[in-house]
Formats: C-alpha cells, sequence, structure tokens
C-alpha cells in the first residue's frame, strides 16, 4: 500500500490512519487557521484545510505520493470555536456548551501527487451535551483533557460523560471522519492492497 504523508501533528489523526490500516509519515506545517473570517463554517473548514495542504505542497517531500491535510473546529450560534488559550477560556467554553447542541465540522483536503490533484470535502457531527453543573465542569477541568482539542472536550476521552447524544460520525470529532475520508480515498483510486 502506498505511504500517505499526514500534514498534521494530531495525535488522534495517527490513531485514526493507524485504525484504517494506512500507512503514513507525519508532516505538521504551521498555518495562521483564521477562524475570524466571515464566511460560512463550512467554506471555513475547506479553506483552512487546503491552506495546510498548500503550505506542505510549498516544499513537500520528493517521495510523496498522496497527502492529507485536515481541520476541526466547532461551531453554534454563529460563533467558531477551536482550541483554548487557557483553562478560563475552557472552562468558558464547556459552560457555553452545556445543555444544548454544537456541531464539529472536519474539513479534509486529500492531494493525489501523480496528476496533482486535489479533493476537499467536510464531513458534520452534531454533538448534544447535558446540561452541565459547576461541579462538573470544575472535575472535567482538573482531568486537563481540554487543552490542545477543539471545543475543550475530547470524545475519546471523559468528555464523552458530558455527552448526552451525537448524530453523525464519532471519528469527526476526533479529526478526521473515517467513512467520508475512505470514500475520499476511493474516488481518487487510492489502492488499499
Ligand atoms: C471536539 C474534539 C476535538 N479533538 C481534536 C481533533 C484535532 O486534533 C483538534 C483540533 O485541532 P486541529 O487544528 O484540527 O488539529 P491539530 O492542531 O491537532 O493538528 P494540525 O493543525 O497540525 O493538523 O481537536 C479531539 O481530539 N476530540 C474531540 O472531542
Amino acid at each position: 500500500m502506498e505511504k500517505i504523508h499526514l500534514v498534521s501533528s494530531s495525535p488522534r489523526r495517527q490513531t485514526l490512519l493507524t485504525q484504517m490500516g494506512i500507512p503514513f509519515d507525519v508532516f505538521p506545517v504551521e498555518t495562521e487557521e483564521d477562524m475570524t473570517r466571515d464566511i460560512g463554517p463550512e467554506v471555513l473548514a475547506r479553506t483552512i484545510a487546503e491552506e495546510k495542504l498548500h503550505a506542505f505542497l510549498k516544499n513537500p517531500p520528493i517521495q510523496v505520493k498522496w497527502a492529507v491535510a485536515a481541520d476541526t473546529f466547532i461551531s453554534y450560534h454563529d460563533r467558531r470555536v477551536g482550541k483554548p488559550e487557557n483553562r478560563l477560556e475552557a472552562e468558558r467554553e464547556l459552560l457555553s456548551l452545556s445543555g444544548m447542541t454544537h456541531q464539529v465540522l472536519t474539513g479534509i483536503s486529500l492531494y493525489r501527487a501523480k496528476d496533482r490533484t486535489i479533493l476537499t470535502e467536510v464531513d458534520i457531527t452534531d454533538v448534544t451535551f447535558r446540561p452541565l453543573s459547576a461541579k462538573e465542569i470544575a472535575w472535567y477541568l482538573d482531568t486537563e483533557e481540554w487543552k490542545g482539542v477543539a471545543g475543550s472536550y475530547r470524545i475519546q476521552g471523559k468528555g464523552e460523560c458530558l455527552i448526552s447524544g451525537i448524530n453523525g460520525s464519532y471519528s469527526n470529532v476526533m479529526g478526521l471522519p473515517i467513512t467520508r475520508f475512505y470514500g475520499m480515498l476511493t474516488k481518487l483510486d487510492f489502492t488499499f492492497d
């Protein structure tokens, strides 16, 4: 099977590619990830994923055959939320999410080197939080799971205790929607043997 260059520092995306049985090399890039642009959340998810991919393509390793970049953030009430800067920001975020449904969006941009094709898609999952007490929020903040994740919670960790329901892909919330990504690879004739 051909290797994919994973243009991401996210350990969750590595876990999900491993789960899919796809060999990969990790090649993170630094981009601005400006969430304040006046565009809808789906377009924003596409745009940031494509910006990460294009940053990688400016100076790719010679042997690259495939590359994938992604961006995950949460959206509700016209707000787009990425990773919190500190505990106070995480606390405010969890308070806002308490008792309501938000969307988790992941933009995925896949590159096939042989003809320089780029395919970008967006996956959306609705996640509903239970009404959270101040005690629960304090407990969750103490777990430190909020560090480095969009929306200040980890569905794949103790964060699942805060959730009453999800509609859509679970792996999308973790940073790479397996079903959609598999479909994208198939569209571009990636061979799984
Ligand atoms: C909501 C949620 C997000 N996340 C993670 C997925 C993403 O890794 C992260 C969102 O940040 P991203 O900017 O998408 O990715 P990243 O900074 O981890 O890596 P890079 O920019 O190099 O690609 O939040 C979880 O792990 N669990 C969750 O429940």
